[in-house]
């Protein structure tokens, strides 16, 4: 017998999680979206069994209805959903970034006797859509769940069963504590991010040449800032009230550094950094987690025309994907460092053996 699962928005994240809890062969995934595209290339892709016609049509035989929509849009769907003839024991849960409107909104279906459960995998991408899309875009990542006081042990324990195949860890959490967190670790950053865009956007006028410069340093901390404009209006309104409270707390902060800067104490300032050094350093690290990690494989190439190209055609020939490629030195008729990432410690074991067969090319895992 086959769990019938609905994934309702079948983005960045109703995509990837369709690959993932379809890794279990006994789970068969409809799946909706409001873009007829969406869900033809969904379809294609193998991220779902089926194409229903109508929102209704999607929610009448599932075991499991899986919210993957906007925030603003998933809480009006609470109370469309509520006005729809599901079956008896159905589960509903949902992957948004805040919890508390959402939970607030699910109470209409409680009170019908539905259960809701909320949800939301910590890891994501800055890119949406379901062409971002990926298989293993959870593992090892946290999954939070926030059920309810009074939700059954049972529709938790059958939630985490289908979300296994994902890999993430289930962290139950209140929905309050959830929202008050995330602000500082996700939402707050992405407001501080598009800031520091906005602030270089506005100097450039006067200081044409300033964007040329910004340079590793601006990208790495500014990547959220190309997150969907409408997903993060929507987060940032349902989380003001905690979104608040962290501008206070970094309002004090900055406060700090400028009376640092004014009192110019070089031990102070190397304290600073130091300890904020210590403490992100001992940050965990998990694949896709509060650090994401990519798995990098550093190759001594000779600085000669055609050799990205030929390392590219041997990954490609072995089918191995790589997310990202630099050169971190180069200078004519020395060695350069190649640094090619990739998803998994898997993929970069393959391409090290697929490399060390073709090439005799230095190889090193830092
Ligand atoms: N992007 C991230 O990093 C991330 C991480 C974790 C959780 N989330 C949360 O997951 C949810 C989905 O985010 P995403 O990044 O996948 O967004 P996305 O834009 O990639 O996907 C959202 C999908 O929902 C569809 N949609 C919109 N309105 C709909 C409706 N009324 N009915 C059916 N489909 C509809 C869109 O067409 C789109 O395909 C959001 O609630 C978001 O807060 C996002
Ligand atoms: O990696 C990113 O680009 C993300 O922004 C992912 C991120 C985050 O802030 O860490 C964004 C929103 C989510 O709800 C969960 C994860």
């Amino acid at each position: 017998m086959k769990t019938n699962v609905t994934i309702i928005g079948l983005g960045l994240i109703g995509g990837s999680l369709g690959l993932a809890i379809k890794r279990n062969p006994s789970i068969y995934v409809t799946g909706f979206d409001s873009s007829p595209e969406t869900m033809t290339e969904a379809y294609r892709r193998g991220i779902i069994d089926a194409i229903p016609s109508s929102f209704q049509d999607a929610c009448r035989n599932a075991d499991i209805i899986i919210f993957s929509t906007p925030v603003n849009t998933t809480v009006k769907l609470m109370y469309d959903v509520a006005d729809l003839q599901l079956k008896k024991d159905v589960i509903l849960t949902d992957t948004g970034s805040t919890k508390g409107p959402i939970m607030h909104a699910a109470s209409c279906l409680n009170e019908k006797g539905i259960t809701f459960v909320g949800g939301h995998p910590m890891a994501g991408s800055h890119k949406s859509g379901v062409s971002a899309a990926k298989e293993h875009l959870f593992e090892n990542a946290y999954y939070i769940l926030t059920p309810e006081s009074t939700t059954e042990e049972a529709a938790i324990e059958q939630l985490k069963k289908l979300l296994e195949p994902t890999k993430a860890k289930i962290k139950i959490l209140h929905a309050d504590e959830h929202d008050r967190m995330t602000a500082i670790v996700s939402h707050f950053p992405h407001l501080v991010a598009s800031s520091l865009v906005g602030m270089l956007s506005a100097q450039q006028s006067v200081q044409p040449f300033v964007n040329k410069l910004a340079a590793g340093g601006f990208r790495d901390i500014t990547r959220i800032a190309s997150a969907d404009p409408s997903m993060w209006r929507d987060i940032t309104i349902q989380n003001r009230v905690e979104l608040l409270k962290q501008l206070d707390v970094w309002l004090d902060e900055m406060g700090n550094v400028r009376e640092m800067l004014i009192h110019n104490d070089s031990a102070q300032i190397h304290n600073y950094f130091a300890d904020a050094k210590t403490f992100r350093d001992e940050l965990p690290i998990t694949s896709q987690g509060a650090l994401y990690m990519t798995y990098d494989l550093h190759i001594d190439i000779p600085d000669h025309p055609g050799i990205i190209s030929e390392i590219t055609k041997i990954l490609a020939d072995e089918s191995i994907s790589l997310t990202n490629l630099r050169i971190v030195e180069t200078r004519t008729d020395v060695f350069g460092i190649l640094v090619i990432s990739f998803q998994t410690a898997d993929d970069r074991e393959k391409a090290k053996l697929a490399l060390s067969r073709e090439t005799n090319y230095g190889m090193h895992i830092l």
